[in-house]
């Protein structure tokens, strides 16, 4: 069975996170997706982050019509920040029976080349890069790469910043959640 892991921090999971998952599926090879919620990023700051139980289950009920996507938590018991090469082999390790490919924005694809052990990701693992608007320009090394495989999933321009700081101005940004996820962090009051 081939698995696509989705790596974020999710705080929160929005719409376009669950459209580029559901695309991915529906319109790729893979016969699943798992979103790994992570705890730390390497490459950002921990301030107004959820708790990992709180991302987690918004993850889980944003979720809970999709059967062919499931949340991981495989990150929560390991060191941080999270370095994707070393949840790779924990993955690995657990699951010796699945193939594992990553999912990935354009945008990460172009700051891929700082993430630790590249190399050894690319040499181990497809990574299916799905089109997002950002700034700068994808290394020539990763240019019509044999392990990159381009999606054409649909472009949603929605962040979770965006989102939190929307919640603190006292917007209504209620279509940009699935309803429970928004009903969730509306009931526990979080980033205002
Ligand atoms: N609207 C979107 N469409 C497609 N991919 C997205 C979208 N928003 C985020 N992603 C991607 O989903 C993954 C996980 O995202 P992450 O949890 O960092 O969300 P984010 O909305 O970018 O968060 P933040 O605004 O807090 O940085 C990343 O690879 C990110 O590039
Ligand atoms: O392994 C790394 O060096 C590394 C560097 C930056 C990001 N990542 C992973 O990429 C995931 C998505 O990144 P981001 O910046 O779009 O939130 C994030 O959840 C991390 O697990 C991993």
């Amino acid at each position: 069975m081939k698995i696509g892991l989705y790596f974020g921090t999710f705080n929160p999971i929005h719409i376009g996170h669950l459209t580029i998952a559901n695309y991915m599926v529906e319109f790729s090879d893979l016969d699943q997706i798992w979103m790994v919620v992570t705890p730390h990023n390497p490459h950002k700051k921990k301030s107004s982050l959820l708790d990992n139980h709180h991302r987690i289950a918004m993850v889980d009920l944003a979720l809970q019509d999709y059967p062919k996507i499931k949340s991981s938590k495989v990150e929560f018991d390991l060191p941080q920040p999270n370095y994707t090469v070393n949840t790779l082999a924990v993955l690995e390790e657990k699951h010796p029976d699945l193939d594992f490919c990553l999912i990935m924005g354009e945008d990460n694809l172009k700051s891929l080349h700082k993430w630790k052990n590249y190399e050894v990701i690319l040499e181990r693992y497809s990574i299916y890069v799905y089109p997002r608007v950002s700034e700068g320009k994808i290394e020539t090394q990763f240019e019509g790469h044999e392990k990159i495989i381009k999606v054409p999933a649909p472009i949603m321009e929605i962040s979770s910043t965006f989102i939190r700081k929307s919640i603190k101005d006292d917007k209504n940004i209620k279509p940009m959640l699935p309803q429970n996820v928004w009903e969730y962090l509306d009931e526990m009051n979080f980033y205002k």
